[in-house]
């Protein structure tokens, strides 16, 4: 895949990305990378497919997103094998013409999302100034109100954000397994998703960081390389990434209406 080296966008320029006036509402697309394996999850099917209270991960997102009167459409990325997600898609009717499967996934998390992006560029559904919001298939405790808070906050921001945390434990620099110093944790936050933001410019972004995509483990990373500042937006616990196998248990607490 050829990517051009293209200038640093500059702040001022992305006014051009915000809808002319009087043009059509800029619509809001969640795109969802599920193609991992869930290596650190040891268990025995890819993660995102795992029961977690009495359905696969990736449908708690799929449904929260699907029920969602500001979500225009979703796009899930699974890669190409996937031997699970026709069946999971056949047994919900409630998302059929809500949701479109990409079989893009890449060898990783980036690499799936960009392959997403540019599927859904080819196929001209989206429009430059539409929001794209990623959302990790893993990170099953999304709701309504997460999602609102997210579009709320965004809707007039020139680059765009992505839900995060403040940190709250003290942060330590290890040193083959001691402590070698704590790192001022003031103004560090967690990343979570979704990030979002408008078509042309995360396709932009991720053209961009093509060749070091493997440098950056989310979104947000590759707008910050063309010298942007996505905005924090407070997200929340519940919101976290299903990632070691403890982590089940707890994603069921909160899957079960707990907050
Ligand atoms: N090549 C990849 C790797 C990850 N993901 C997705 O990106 C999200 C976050 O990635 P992560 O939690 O790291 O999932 P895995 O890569 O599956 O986990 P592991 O690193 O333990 O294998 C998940 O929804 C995962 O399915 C993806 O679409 N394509
Ligand atoms: C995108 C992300 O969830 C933000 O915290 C995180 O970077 C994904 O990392 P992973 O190693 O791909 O799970």
């Amino acid at each position: 895949m050829n990517f051009q080296a293209t200038p640093p966008i500059q702040p001022a320029s992305l006014s051009s990305l915000k809808p002319a006036a009087g043009a059509r509402a800029a619509r809001h697309l969640a795109l969802i990378p599920a193609a991992g394996v869930g290596a650190r999850m040891e268990v025995q099917m890819p993660k995102q497919y795992m029961a977690l209270a009495g359905k696969p991960m990736l449908r708690h997102a799929l449904d929260t997103f699907a029920a969602h009167t500001r979500i225009d459409h979703i796009y899930i990325v699974v890669s190409a094998e996937d031997a699970y997600i026709d069946e999971i898609m056949a047994a919900a009717p409630a998302l059929q013409g809500r949701v479109t499967v990409l079989r893009a996934g890449g060898p990783t998390r980036q690499e799936s999302v960009r392959n997403g992006l540019l599927a859904i560029t080819a196929a001209q559904d989206a429009e430059a100034d539409d929001w794209i919001l990623v959302h990790d298939a893993a990170r099953p405790g999304l709701n309504a109100a997460l999602i609102d808070r997210l579009l709320d906050e965004l809707q007039d921001d020139p680059v765009g954000g992505l839900l995060a945390l403040p940190l709250v434990d003290t942060i330590k620099r290890s040193n083959q397994g001691r402590s070698q110093l704590t790192v001022p944790r003031a103004d560090l936050w967690a990343a979570q998703t979704p990030q979002m933001f408008r078509s042309a410019l995360l396709l932009r972004a991720f053209t961009q960081a093509a060749a070091q995509l493997d440098a950056i483990t989310d979104d947000a990373s590759a707008i910050e390389m063309l010298g942007l500042q996505p905005k924090l937006v407070a997200g929340s616990p519940r919101n976290f990434k299903v990632t070691l196998a403890h982590d089940a248990a707890l994603a069921e607490f909160f899957l079960k209406g707990n907050e």
